[in-house]
C-alpha cells in the first residue's frame, strides 16, 4: 500500500468517520453495528433487538458539525445526488433563514441516522444506517439580490469557455445541495427529505445523480476510475499538504467575512463522447491524458503516485508526456499554482436520441477562489487539451459554500444571513 493509499484508508476509518453502534429504537436509518469480523459488538448485543444489524459500511458516520462543511475533504463516498433549488417567488431573507435552519438540523440528524426534527419517520432508509452521509450546502449568485445581500466577488459569472455547450435550465440555481453516501437509498432519501423540508420556500431547478467505486470493492483502498477507464483523482491536493487549507478554504480573515472557512464549488456536467473515445488505441488514450490507463502512472515513469516529470524525453527526443496531454495542461506548475480539489462522480443516464451514451463526469471542484483555481485552468484546457475533443461541458454552476457549523449549534450560512 502506498502512503497515499494508506492515508485514504486511515481517513475512511479515522476520526472523520465514526462507527455507529447500538441505536435500535432510534427512528430513521439507524441500526445495530456488526463488527469487521461479522459479529455483533458488545454494545450492539446489549441493545434492543428491533433494528436491522449493520455492517461497518452502513454504520459509519461523518459528524455534520465542524470548522468546514462536510463533503469536501472526506474521502469520496460511492454515491452522489446533487440538486439546485430556486427560492419560490416572494421568499426573501426570513424564509431562507428558516429553510437553512431546517436543512442544517436535518443534515445533522441524517448524518447520525436519525429522523430530522419535526418529521415523522418515513421508514425509507430504515435499515441502512448513515452510510457516511454528508450534506454540503452552497449559495449561487442569483440568491443574493433576493435576500438583499451582496454576492462575493468570487461568484462573478464564469467566463464563456470555447466549446461550452451549456443548458441553462440545468445550470446555476439559488441554492446547491450536494448529498454523498455509501448507499444510494440513503443518499436519495436524504435529498428527498431536504426537498420536502423546502416546501413553500424553494423548488428544485435540476437534479443529477452520480456514482463512484463502492468501499470494500477492492482489497486495498484505490483511487477510483471514471467511465473512460482512467484512474481519476491521483494528483489532487492532499489534506496533509502544507498549502492545502490556503488553496481550498477561504481564510479566517478572508473577504467577505462570512465566507471564513468556506470554499467555492464549481459543478459541471461533462459528457464523455465514449463512442469516439472507445475507438482510440490504448496508446493514444494514454497520450491524451499523459498517464498509463492500467496503473495510472505518469508516462514519465514510475507508479500511480510517482511525481510527474514534465521534462522527461523519449529516446527519440520527444516529450514523454505530450505537449497537449491533459495533465501537462492542467498541472498547477503550468498555471501559476492554480489548484482545486476535484471530487468527480460518474453518471450514466441512458442513451441520447442519436444512440450515444448520455454519460460522463459530474465534475465538482472546491477551491478558495475560482479566479485562481478553476478559471485559469479551464481557460487553458479549452485552448489546448487533447481531451477536449472527447468531452462536452453541458451544464455549469458556481456556488459559495460557507464554513461549517460549530458543534454548539447554529446553521449553515448564519454569518451571511444574520449580518
Ligand atoms: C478545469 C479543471 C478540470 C477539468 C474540467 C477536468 C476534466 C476532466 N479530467 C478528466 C480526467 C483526468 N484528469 C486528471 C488530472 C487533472 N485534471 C485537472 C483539472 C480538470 N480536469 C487537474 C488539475 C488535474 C491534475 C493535474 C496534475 O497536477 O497532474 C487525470 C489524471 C489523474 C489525476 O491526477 O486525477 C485524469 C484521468 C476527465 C475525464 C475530465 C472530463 C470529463
Ligand atoms: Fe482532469
Amino acid at each position: 500500500m502506498t502512503q497515499d493509499q494508506d492515508d485514504r484508508h486511515d481517513t475512511r476509518q479515522g476520526p472523520s468517520r465514526r462507527r455507529l453502534l447500538a441505536t435500535a429504537g432510534t427512528a430513521g436509518a439507524a441500526g445495530l453495528a456488526v463488527g469487521a469480523g461479522g459479529g455483533l459488538g458488545a454494545h450492539a448485543l446489549a441493545a434492543a433487538p428491533a433494528a436491522t444489524a449493520l455492517t461497518s459500511l452502513g454504520a459509519d458516520s461523518v459528524p455534520f458539525y465542524g470548522a468546514h462543511q462536510v463533503g469536501i475533504v472526506q474521502p469520496m463516498q460511492a454515491r452522489l445526488v446533487a440538486t439546485a433549488f430556486d427560492l419560490t417567488p416572494g421568499t426573501a431573507r426570513p424564509g431562507l433563514v428558516s429553510l437553512m435552519k431546517r436543512w442544517s438540523a436535518a443534515a445533522a440528524a441524517l448524518a447520525e441516522g436519525r429522523t430530522p426534527p419535526g418529521l415523522a419517520d418515513d421508514d425509507v432508509a430504515l435499515d441502512a444506517g448513515p452510510s457516511s452521509l454528508t450534506v454540503t450546502f452552497g449559495f449561487g449568485a442569483s440568491v443574493f439580490p433576493k435576500i438583499s445581500a451582496t454576492a462575493p466577488a468570487a461568484l462573478a459569472p464564469l467566463p464563456a469557455f470555447p466549446e461550452d455547450a451549456l443548458d441553462r435550465s440545468r445550470s446555476d440555481g439559488d441554492l446547491w445541495v450536494q448529498v454523498c453516501a455509501d448507499d444510494a437509498l440513503v443518499a436519495h432519501h436524504a435529498m428527498r427529505t431536504l426537498q420536502r423540508l423546502a416546501a413553500g420556500a424553494a423548488t428544485v431547478r435540476w437534479q443529477m445523480s452520480g456514482f463512484s467505486r463502492s468501499p470494500g470493492a477492492t482489497a486495498q483502498p484505490h483511487t477510483g476510475r471514471n467511465l473512460m477507464g482512467q484512474i481519476d483523482g491521483t494528483n489532487n491536493p492532499k489534506p496533509t499538504d502544507s498549502t492545502f487549507d490556503a488553496r481550498i478554504f477561504v481564510p479566517a480573515k478572508g473577504d467577505p467575512a462570512w465566507m471564513a472557512g468556506g470554499s467555492y464549488a464549481v459543478f459541471r456536467r461533462i459528457r464523455m463522447l465514449l463512442d469516439s473515445w472507445d475507438q482510440q488505441s490504448t496508446d493514444r488514450q494514454e497520450r491524451v491524458i499523459g498517464r498509463r490507463k492500467g496503473s495510472g502512472a505518469p508516462l514519465s515513469g514510475g507508479t500511480e503516485t510517482t511525481a510527474v516529470d514534465l521534462d522527461k524525453q523519449n529516446a527519440d527526443g520527444s516529450l514523454a508526456i505530450p505537449g497537449d496531454a491533459h495533465i501537462r495542461v492542467a498541472t498547477p506548475d503550468a498555471n501559476q499554482g492554480a489548484a482545486m480539489l476535484r471530487r468527480g462522480y460518474s453518471y450514466h443516464d441512458g442513451f441520447r436520441s442519436d444512440g450515444a451514451p448520455d454519460a460522463g463526469l459530474l465534475f465538482t471542484a472546491f477551491q478558495a477562489d475560482p479566479l485562481t483555481g478553476f478559471v485559469p485552468v479551464q481557460r487553458k484546457l479549452a485552448r489546448g487539451d487533447a481531451l477536449s475533443v472527447f468531452i462536452r461541458h453541458e451544464s455549469s454552476g458556481l456556488y459559495a459554500v460557507p464554513g461549517g457549523v460549530p458543534a454548539g449549534g447554529g446553521y449553515v450560512g448564519q454569518a451571511l444571513l444574520e449580518s
